[in-house]
């Protein structure tokens, strides 16, 4: 879609595309009690995303929301839901544009403003959250239903082979992604004359990645003249930003600095390996530790992800993959039970590198670098991956396995693009890596 011209709203644009103890040792689950309590993020450190002065009901919501947060015991906002909702709210709305790193409570920012947006008493569509996954999509509609425990709010999932609507639908939230929204407008079962407010969570993704950003330009040019715009994600790189300018017109901005994204609780290191079959045999050898918590091992392909998965489980370990090949009901299933905590150890593709959120996850593995579409280092997609562990300040490690030297050269890039620390690993002494990851996830 590179150098494209989109028509938008009487613009013309350039869119640039592109707990199963572990029994072996005991050391292992001691270390596993301690990481679940463990914060490393000091919500006292006023530099810290996690830092606020005020409290919820300073923020001006409804005390049926107050009451939802309140259940899900969150005690107080971090700091972009203190910055965003304050701006999120106020009349007449105004559209906006927030980052804020990864695990640091940007569901609650838009959501909270979704819900403080619509009327209940009437029974039509007044609110569009769209996520790039069904997975993510499911998450937010999970995290809508509990904030909104106790309002009457009547919510629709918009996600592939789910709830297949043949009626227009009344619900007053619709969560889901844009192929699905997109045929329940085209359809006309979903009307959006009365839509106050559309939200895009990961938006620098949604609006750069072919396919999903046509649609969602497509359906950003069908909302009301005065429907709020709210744009989220960790990551807005700068060919996004301009876009997403024109995409949220005259919006708030809350950004950061490409130095400012990495999350402290995150230690990143990295494992120099001989070869493919050495980052097998590493991997392999990691197990145990993989089983502490929750891990997530991001690889570039699908069959990759399948094959490791397949010889992982022949050696006898329990391990499961997902990707964007398989059946969104089995996808449903492998996502359930990771999230319940069945299943330990998820090998997957960038489909789940943005939003999920498990605070279980504290290991996160690259198996391979991640590269965008032309082969480039991503740091964008980095970022993404390592932030599904150390979630709102709970420590995290993220391993980095390099075979050669331009897998050890991607991963330099990335690197160097958030001045960020990734600190060598030895291979060959299983003491030492069990000591120094423990180590992360301890301190
Ligand atoms: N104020 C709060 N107090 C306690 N926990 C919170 C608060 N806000 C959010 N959380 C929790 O923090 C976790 C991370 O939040 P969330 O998933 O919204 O992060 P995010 O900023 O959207 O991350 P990502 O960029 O990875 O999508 C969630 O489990 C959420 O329930």
């Amino acid at each position: 879609m590179s150098d494209e011209k989109k028509n938008f709203g009487g613009y013309s644009l350039d869119l640039d595309d592109d707990s199963e103890k572990v029994t072996k040792n005991d050391n292992l689950v001691e270390v596993k009690e301690e990481v679940q309590v463990k914060l490393a993020d000091s919500k006292g450190d006023p530099n810290s995303p996690l830092y606020s002065v005020k409290s919820f009901e300073e923020l001006g919501l409804h005390k049926d929301l107050l009451k939802g947060i309140y259940d899900m015991k969150f005690s107080k906002p971090s700091k972009i839901q203190e910055k965003a909702l304050p701006l999120l709210l106020a009349n007449p709305p105004k559209n906006m544009i927030g980052q804020s790193q990864s695990g640091t409570g940007k569901t609650a920012a838009f959501v909270l403003t979704m819900l403080s947006r619509i009327d209940f008493s009437n029974n039509t569509p007044q609110a569009i959250c769209l996520g790039p996954t069904r997975e993510l999509a499911r998450q937010i509609l999970q995290v809508v239903e509990e904030m909104a425990k106790y309002t009457q709010l009547k919510v629709h999932s918009a996600v592939k082979d789910d709830e297949k609507a043949r009626e227009k639908i009344d619900a007053h939230l619709i969560v889901g992604t844009p192929g699905k929204v997109t045929e329940l407008i085209s359809k006309r079962l979903l009307p959006v004359n009365m839509i106050k407010i559309f939200v895009l969570d990961e938006a620098d993704n949604m609006l750069d990645v072919q396919g999903l950003g046509d649609q969602s330009l497509r359906i950003r040019t069908l909302m009301p003249k005065t429907c709020q715009i709210v744009l989220f994600s960790a990551t807005f790189p700068d060919k996004v930003r301009t876009f997403s300018q024109r995409f949220a017109p005259g919006a708030n901005e809350i950004s950061l600095k490409a130095e400012e994204l990495t999350v402290a609780g995150i230690k990143q290191f990295y494992m120099d390996c001989k070869s493919e079959e050495h980052k097998f045999e590493i991997l392999v050898s990691l197990y145990s530790l993989l089983t502490i918590g929750q891990s997530i091992i991001f690889v570039r392909k699908r069959d990759t992800a399948d094959k490791i998965a397949m010889k992982m489980t022949a050696q006898g370990h329990k391990v499961v993959s997902l990707h964007g090949k398989m059946e969104s009901k089995d996808r449903d299933t492998i996502m359930d039970s990771f999230r319940q905590g069945t299943t330990k150890v998820l090998i997957t593709t960038n489909v789940m590198a943005r939003g999920i959120d498990i605070s279980q996850v504290n290991m996160v593995i690259n198996y391979d670098i991640p590269v965008d579409g032309n082969g480039r280092p991503d740091p964008e997609t980095y970022l993404h991956r390592i932030g599904r562990t150390g979630r709102f300040g709970r420590t995290g490690a993220s391993v980095n396995f390099v075979s050669d030297q331009r897998s050890y050269d991607e991963m330099k890039a990335i690197q160097n693009h958030f001045g960020c620390e990734i600190v060598k690993v030895p291979t060959d002494d299983e003491e030492r890596i069990a000591k120094i990851l423990k180590e992360a996830l301890k301190s």
